[in-house]
């Protein structure tokens, strides 16, 4: 038992799918993991643990920005010996050449975000991937034929702000896309020498405002949903 998370010693798998919706933690469990258990709900933030093709896997969400998945990320790594998360998120597009509905594999996040900094005495902007499973999903996705941009990512502490001009750090690094989460997540990962990769689905164009409609939501995120799941038994 942590702080932020009920669940029983031993109930989660060492590898944990992350997205940031809870809900969306519940519908992989629900369609995906046969025997899944619900094993913490502290927050409304589910937890599951079930099998996949009969691998143990667990699914649990992060909630929405970098110290929401500091504290969940932290709290699997170091009181449940979690060795792997793979976060499975949704991104906006800073260019019109991506498509709604693209897969991204991030190589690197860049952030504004003193997480890193603070937390962990990192200075860097840029937080990688850590581990192995950057390269399993790769590696996955080529040998499923599955097309897997990688890509940089902006890592926002904004969802909404003023200045609509590209944010500097995301001009500095060539950030195609952002999303709020991968950065802090990497950190930890990196701190605690465990593994960590992050997943993303593009969900709105953010030049031409095209987006996923909240019911097409769903469905089109089960494309990375299973490229996760098929890397995840790979680990
Ligand atoms: O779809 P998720 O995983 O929540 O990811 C993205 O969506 C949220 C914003 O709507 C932020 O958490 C962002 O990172
Ligand atoms: O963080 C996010 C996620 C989706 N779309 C955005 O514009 N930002």
């Amino acid at each position: 038992m942590s702080i932020h998370i009920t669940a029983p010693e031993g109930s989660i798998a060492p590898v944990v799918l992350m997205p940031g919706d809870p809900l969306r933690a519940k519908l992989i469990a629900t369609e995906f993991l046969a025997d899944a258990a619900l094993v913490s709900s502290t927050r409304n933030i589910f937890y599951y643990t079930g099998l996949y093709k009969g691998h143990r896997i667990s699914v649990g969400a992060s909630g929405m920005g970098c110290p929401s998945i500091g504290i969940y990320s932290y709290e699997l790594y170091s009181n449940y010996d979690v060795q792997h998360i793979i976060r499975i998120g949704t991104c906006g597009a800073y260019h019109s050449n991506l498509r709604l509905f693209d897969i991204i594999n991030v190589a690197k996040s860049a952030s504004e975000s003193t997480f890193a900094k603070e937390a962990w005495g990192f200075a860097e902007e840029v937080m990688l991937p850590q581990g192995n499973a950057y390269a399993i999903i790769n590696e996955t996705a080529a040998a499923r034929q599955q097309a897997v941009l990688d890509t940089s990512v902006h890592t926002s502490d904004y969802f909404y702000r003023a200045n609509p001009e590209l944010p500097a750090i995301a001009a500095a690094h060539q950030c195609a896309v952002v999303e709020m989460e991968s950065f802090a997540l990497f950190a930890n990962a990196r701190y605690l020498g465990k593994s960590a990769a992050c997943l993303l689905t593009v969900s709105d164009i953010i030049p031409t405002q095209q987006k996923i409609s909240p019911d097409q939501r769903e469905q089109s995120l089960l494309p990375m949903i299973e490229l996760a799941l098929e890397s995840a038994i790979r680990l």
